[in-house]
């Protein structure tokens, strides 16, 4: 591992195969994975994306990458948000769509934030990258391997997440375009 390594660290293995997919061979920097499931304190979306960062950092210490996903449902003021997981894994995704039953308003935002520490410092300062895509909340359709993808469908699309070809996903979602920030971040300090 040289100086030049980050360690992406996520238990959720699409999230690595939409990284690798998304940053492609055009990336300055050399991302291994590290399969740990990080506690995840409560709070707002970016509190609980640098908590996690500096737990990652405080175990490997070495430079980390964490990342963590929101789905946002704007008839309920943000919520599930960062609790999208706890909501996906009790209700399914058809409990998703229900959950908005007595809701006009059908529009969400899924969120992605990568969260970033070189592990250097003691204070553990930790640097953010944030995407959003917005969207809807449908019926289930299309496949069920990852997450709710099944029940957004992203503006201005008639197919859900699930339902368009990955490369589709990749070029319009949230992990994509806060990966996008990521990417010119570090591609201009390499210049440098
Ligand atoms: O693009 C996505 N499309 C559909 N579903 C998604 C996506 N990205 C994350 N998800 C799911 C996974 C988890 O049910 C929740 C986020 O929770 P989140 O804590 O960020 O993910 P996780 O615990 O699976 O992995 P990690 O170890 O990186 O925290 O939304
Ligand atoms: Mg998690």
């Amino acid at each position: 591992m040289t100086q030049r390594t980050i360690t992406f660290v996520t238990g959720n293995a699409k999230k690595l195969e939409e990284l690798r997919a998304i940053l492609g061979g055009n990336f300055p920097l050399e991302i291994i994975s590290h399969k740990l499931d990080l506690p995840e304190l409560q709070g707002e979306i970016d509190e609980v994306s640098i908590k996690k960062c500096q737990e990652a950092a405080r175990r490997l210490k070495r430079p980390v990458l964490v990342e963590d996903t929101s789905l946002c449902f704007n008839a309920l003021k943000g919520l599930p948000g960062p609790y999208i997981k706890w909501f996906l894994e009790k209700l399914e995704p058809e409990g998703l769509t229900k959950l908005l039953t007595g809701w006009e308003d059908k529009t969400a935002k899924a969120v992605c934030t990568f969260a970033y520490c070189d592990a250097n410092n003691e204070n553990l300062d930790v640097m953010l990258f944030q995407g959003v895509t917005n969207g809807q909340i449908v019926s289930p359709r299309g496949t069920r391997d990852f997450g709710w993808d099944c029940v957004f469908q992203p503006e201005g699309y008639s197919q859900t997440y699930a339902e368009l070809p990955k490369t589709e996903k990749n070029k319009i979602s949230h992990r994509y375009r806060a990966l996008e920030k990521f990417k010119s971040y570090f591609t201009e300090k390499t210049n440098e």
